[in-house]
């Protein structure tokens, strides 16, 4: 899968160092600064409305959630699940709910879903984490009608896990209508070779259980409709991750759209949900509308 196999180690710790790909921000600063935009969000997004904070959905420190409730809450309403990116070890729900104010106010439910970074939590675990948030959302919340999840890179793998979830094994089957996937990974195995894997420590099979590219399933109607996102300024690799997952979705007949966002990198692509009039939050919107 992929040319990624002929590169140098050098050229591969670059493709998957999103950082290094920004035209905007140079390397020692950018992270920093997307860690204070995207918590400095979330404080607003927590000032500005009602939200239900620190949800435990499971026994363990890490198994909690945080509920961005819509301004009018109607009967019912959809949720869109926010999985946060940070390769698997860093960030949290405390920076991951800046997108929160576009979408409250338009009557959704925005979800922040903790899980275990490494290196306390293993790649197993952080996927079936996040797989249980959803049961629990279900259990739990029932005016919650429909939902869509959304996570940026490291959670855009999360999300793309939970795709290709068999709900037997769960008490619940979740009424997923939508993805949004920005910014992802689907093949873990480029990464056995970088500096990523130093906190994940994964193993060669470890990688592959877990790489949505492996485990494309024939889409089940009513399929759901999955948004591929990636940034202008995402690195090669990325770019072709995201490439190789929605053409393999959609050959499996999943309803596919891939958007190329101009003139953003790795990490504005995703700051800018708490925009209005951003043009990825203007499709989110237009997701939950049609459905
Ligand atoms: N060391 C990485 C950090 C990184 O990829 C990252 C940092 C914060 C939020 C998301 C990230 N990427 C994927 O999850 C880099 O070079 O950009």
């Amino acid at each position: 899968m992929g040319g990624w196999r002929d590169m140098s180690a050098e050229a591969l710790e670059d493709h998957y160092s999103p950082s290094r790909w920004s035209p905007r921000l140079d390397r020692d600063t950018i992270i920093d600064a997307h860690l204070a935009v995207t918590a400095a969000g979330t404080e607003r997004a927590r000032a500005s409305g009602q939200a239900l904070l620190h949800v435990p959905y499971g026994d363990g420190d890490g198994e909690k959630l945080d509920i961005y409730f819509p301004t009018e809450p109607s009967e019912a309403f959809p949720a869109l699940v926010y999985i946060h990116g940070g390769y698997w070890q860093c960030m949290s729900k405390d920076d991951s709910g800046f997108a929160a104010p576009p979408l409250v106010s338009q009557g959704v439910a925005v979800v922040a879903v903790d899980y275990d970074i490494a290196p306390k939590g293993r790649m197993d675990t952080m996927v079936l984490q996040v797989r249980r948030s959803l049961a629990f959302l279900v259990q739990h919340y029932p005016r919650i009608r429909g939902i869509y999840l959304c996570g940026h890179s490291a959670g855009a793998h999360l999300a793309a896990m939970v795709l290709s979830t068999d709900w037997t094994e769960f008490q619940v089957v979740p009424d997923i209508k939508g993805a949004v996937l920005v910014s992802g990974l689907y093949d873990l195995e480029p990464i056995l070779h970088t500096y990523v894997n130093d906190a994940l420590n994964m193993s060669r099979e470890e990688a592959q259980r877990n790489s949505p590219m492996r485990l494309v399933t024939p889409a089940v109607p009513p399929a759901c409709e999955v948004l591929v996102a990636v940034a202008q300024h995402d690195s090669p690799e990325f770019r072709r991750q995201s490439q190789e997952y929605s053409q393999a979705l959609r050959a499996a007949g999943w309803s596919v759209s891939v958007l190329d966002l101009a003139g953003v990198d790795h990490f504005d692509v995703i700051e800018r949900l708490s925009e209005d009039s951003y043009v990825l939050t203007q499709v989110i919107l237009n997701m939950i509308s049609r459905a």
